[in-house]
């Protein structure tokens, strides 16, 4: 893909990553990713907003020569210290010998830490400063911990274009704008639910200092950039405001199908009484997905077997994840299974503990289910479904 210009002097020069198949050693990537790198070349300096990964250098350098030469990039905005945004740091700095790294003071820390960048070509900005271009104004609005501590956003006051790195972000390598990608809402979602959904305090922050801001477009540094920008900001006031849905994801093991046949009966029960249900088997399931619908669950129903005197690893990893990414679900179940000593409900509310969650209640299935055990299930089912309901 060649460069695109999004708006009068403002340049796509990022990358398309179509093959990458995982982020952070951890989230798969269904549709690849892409790192947007922006270049604004205004009438007297020029500034590269966010890199690339490495490994895309070239690329990038490729692309900014198609505009204005590397070497005569006046500063490199950093938005995020992340190595997929920031990782053609060092490469840009060696090719050009007067760029200077704008970043937060916090940014500047993580800039020498990683990247190697000497003092003289630092720029420490701070809220509200602001650099100009000529004809074209950088205004710097820190927004901590979206998804680093480092973060801050880049505004362009005349275009009124809101350069937002990962906030706003979607992994896809597909589409461009906002309106080429009909699913997109969905991505962001799941995008959300990965990385900053941890940090919605933050995200709150975020919004409520960009409200007062006229947006024609957010160019965020992964996935399209928004020509329809309310529909994004909407979004995420509701996700990070943990506005749930009546909903309820169950995430499950099951290695001789005890849980499973538990798991099965209780999302049919919902089912049939108009809660929307997800049901995830955590032997094959992809984490992103999950974390997509733990932004609007309600409730969150664990199910795995004692094993080893535990709980199923697998279970252990997934509540772990929940953990991490502090979801809104408001109410909790707990089942398991157990052959002689039952431990995996106790494992796994170990792992949950400190979580804002209401327990409702466990299960715990000696080997295979019984009468006793549908009766307990019927009992939590339908307190579940009353809570779910409540909101
Ligand atoms: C590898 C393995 C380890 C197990 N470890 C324990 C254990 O430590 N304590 C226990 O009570 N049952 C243990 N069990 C028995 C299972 O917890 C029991 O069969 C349970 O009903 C399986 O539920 P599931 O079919 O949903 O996986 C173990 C089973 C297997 C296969």
């Amino acid at each position: 893909m060649k460069t695109v210009e999004i708006t009068s002097g403002v340049h796509w020069v990022g990358a398309k990553d179509w093959d990458r198949k995982i982020f952070d050693a951890l989230i798969p990537l269904p549709q690849g990713t892409s790192y947007n790198a922006y270049l604004v070349v205004g009438s007297k300096k020029t500034a590269l907003i966010d890199t690339v990964n490495p490994g895309f250098e070239g690329e990038l350098e490729e692309k900014i020569n198609e505009i204005a030469d590397v070497a005569d990039i006046d500063y490199i905005v950093m938005n995020h210290a992340e190595p997929d945004h920031s990782g053609a740091i060092p490469y840009l700095l060696e090719r050009n010998e007067k760029a200077v790294l704008v970043a937060t003071k916090k940014g500047a820390d993580i800039a020498r830490a990683y990247y190697d960048v000497p003092e003289d070509r630092l720029m420490v900005v701070k809220d509200g400063d602001e650099v100009s271009l000529g004809g074209k104004t950088l205004l710097f609005i820190e927004a901590p911990w979206l998804h680093w501590p480092e973060t801050m956003f880049t505004y362009l006051v005349e275009d009124k274009i809101l350069f937002t790195c990962d906030f706003f972000g979607a992994h896809l390598a597909r589409g461009f704008y906002d309106d080429d990608v009909p699913d997109l809402l969905t991505h962001a979602q799941r995008y959300f639910g990965e990385i900053i959904m941890p940090f919605s305090v933050m995200a709150r922050k975020a919004l409520q200092k960009i409200e007062g801001l006229e947006i024609e477009m957010i160019a965020p540094s992964h996935g399209p950039i928004y020509r329809n920008p309310g529909r994004i900001i909407e979004a995420y006031e509701r996700w990070s405001g943990g506005e749930t849905r009546e909903k309820v994801l169950i995430a499950y093991v099951s290695m001789y199908g005890t849980n499973e046949r538990i798991v099965k009966e209780l999302a049919a029960r919902l089912t049939a009484e108009g809660i929307e249900v997800v049901v995830y088997n955590l032997v094959n399931s992809d984490i992103g997905e999950i974390a997509k619908d733990l932004v609007d669950s309600r409730a969150i129903v664990l199910a795995a077997p004692t094993v080893l005197g535990g709980a199923h690893p697998l279970a252990v990893h997934a509540a772990y994840l929940v953990k991490a990414l502090r979801p809104p679900a408001r109410y909790a179940l707990i089942i398991g299974s157990h052959g002689w000593h039952g431990k995996s409900n106790e494992a796994l509310l170990e792992v949950l503990k400190g979580l804002n969650l209401e327990l409702l209640g466990t299960l715990d299935v000696h080997a295979r289910p019984g009468m006793g055990d549908y009766n307990e299930l019927v009992r939590l089912t339908n307190l579940l479904i009353n809570k779910v309901r409540e909101g």
